[in-house]
């Protein structure tokens, strides 16, 4: 039984080509005991990476203080920050960072009817941004997450952490049980096949969240005082065919790669399921990912989240959920994407076509859920034309 059909079949390669030629990684001097590593000059004043290829996304009801504890690994970067809420509120950012700012009247006003994709008071609005971004890669984080620090005490640079996770390789077909193969210190373990080792691109970087985790809110119910104090030093590729639980409070992505995939679905005001935009958007994320030889990672780094939101509130929002994922679940595991589904729209608008035809029997919100994931590839790819094609929205909000 040889390899996905997705890759090379397994072949004897010549003795010289054992060596991995793994992708040039960041070489860091690491000395052995565990005092910081030691910068030199040059490396202190390295520019921040992807400086000018990444945005930062954030949604927002409320002033952006959290960003002055995020300045020094923040500021060289462009923020899109996503109003949700009254528009007519105005939203505070601390001086000296790069943004630009979009409330519901800019994004009625760039999107005409297709606004009506876009969710309203709910952090699902967030996905706007990656629509408008012109980057490669988008991170995304809650106002309520702050800089966490590892067990020597070290601020982390969370951003970082995510940019080296993009751009090192997956291995989703084939587990390898040292975790991340390419980080320093680390590689792939006797018996993986040496055809698996160039692995793929990696698409998603999923960051986890010390303090209060994301649970839902019947866990938030009964373990009120439970906070994640384990800081665990692993990043993991997802195995191909397993779906995972995707949160947005601390995600990054290839937004050139999977970008029309992250639609964070219909949610909040006038909708029958809250706090299920990231669930759906990971799920659909999944499905293509795997269809299109894509990697998913998840683990470092670290946010350090700093509010449990109202569990009751939360229980309202989450309840349909709760009950819909047991079926959304085996739909999902049950997704098979044609051979001609080449690109993430086409990917995506297939599985429009399967969410309607298999879930809209569990409920008419589902019939909702894929005309609006429609309408959201015609948005994106109205404001994302091919390279020399022309955006036809009414472009950025006047600051
Ligand atoms: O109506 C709203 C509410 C909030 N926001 C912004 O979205 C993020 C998250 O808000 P919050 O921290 O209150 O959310 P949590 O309860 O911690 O849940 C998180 O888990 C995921 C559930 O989907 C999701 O990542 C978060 O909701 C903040 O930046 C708020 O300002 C909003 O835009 N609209
Ligand atoms: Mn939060």
């Amino acid at each position: 039984m040889g390899p996905p059909a997705l890759l090379p079949p397994f072949y004897t390669p010549p003795f010289h080509s054992l060596v991995r030629q793994s992708p040039p990684r960041h070489h860091h001097h690491r000395p052995a005991c565990r005092d910081p590593p030691i910068r030199s000059p040059a490396m202190a004043s390295a520019p921040p990476l992807l400086k000018d290829e990444l945005d930062i996304v954030i949604p927002t009801i409320r002033n952006l203080d959290f960003l002055e504890m995020w300045r020094p690994f923040f500021q060289p970067y462009h923020l899109i920050i996503i109003q949700d809420g009254d528009p007519s509120k105005s939203i505070r950012v601390p001086e000296g960072f790069d943004y630009e700012l979009y409330n519901r009247n800019d994004i009625n006003r760039m999107l005409g009817p297709k606004a009506s994709c876009i969710s309203f008071k709910d952090s699902a609005c967030r996905c706007f941004g990656y629509m408008v971004s012109k980057k490669k890669y988008v991170y995304t984080i809650d106002d309520d997450c702050f800089v966490a620090k590892d067990p020597s005490g070290k601020d982390i640079n969370a951003l970082e952490q995510h940019i080296k996770n993009l751009l090192s390789p997956s291995t989703p077909f084939f587990f390898n049980t040292l975790y991340d193969p390419y980080r320093d210190g680390a590689d792939f373990v006797r018996g993986y096949p040496f055809s698996l080792r160039e692995g793929v691109p990696t698409v998603v970087s999923h960051g986890l969240w010390l303090n209060i985790p994301d649970y839902d809110a019947p866990t938030q119910l009964v373990k009120p005082l439970e906070r994640n104090t384990r800081y665990v030093d692993a990043i993991l590729t997802i195995p191909k065919g397993t779906l995972f639980p995707m949160c947005g409070m601390n995600l990054a992505f290839d937004r050139e790669l999977i970008g029309p995939a992250m639609y964070f679905g219909l949610m909040g005001d006038g909708q029958p399921i809250g706090r299920y935009d990231d669930m759906w958007a990971g799920w659909c994320t999944k499905v293509i990912t795997d269809h299109l030889g894509l990697g998913v990672k998840t683990g470092l780094p670290y946010i350090w989240h700093s509010k449990a939101s109202n569990p009751f509130v939360n229980l309202k929002k989450e309840y349909n959920g709760i009950f819909w994922q047991e079926e959304l679940i085996p739909f999902f595991q049950s997704v098979s994407l044609p051979k001609d589904a080449t690109t993430v729209q086409k990917c995506y608008l297939e599985l429009a076509k399967q969410v309607r035809a298999k879930l809209g029997k569990v409920d008419s919100y589902f019939n909702k859920l894929a005309d609006s994931m429609v309408t959201w590839i015609e948005a994106w790819d109205e404001l994302n034309p091919p390279k020399g094609g022309v955006a036809t929205a009414n472009g950025p909000p006047k600051k």
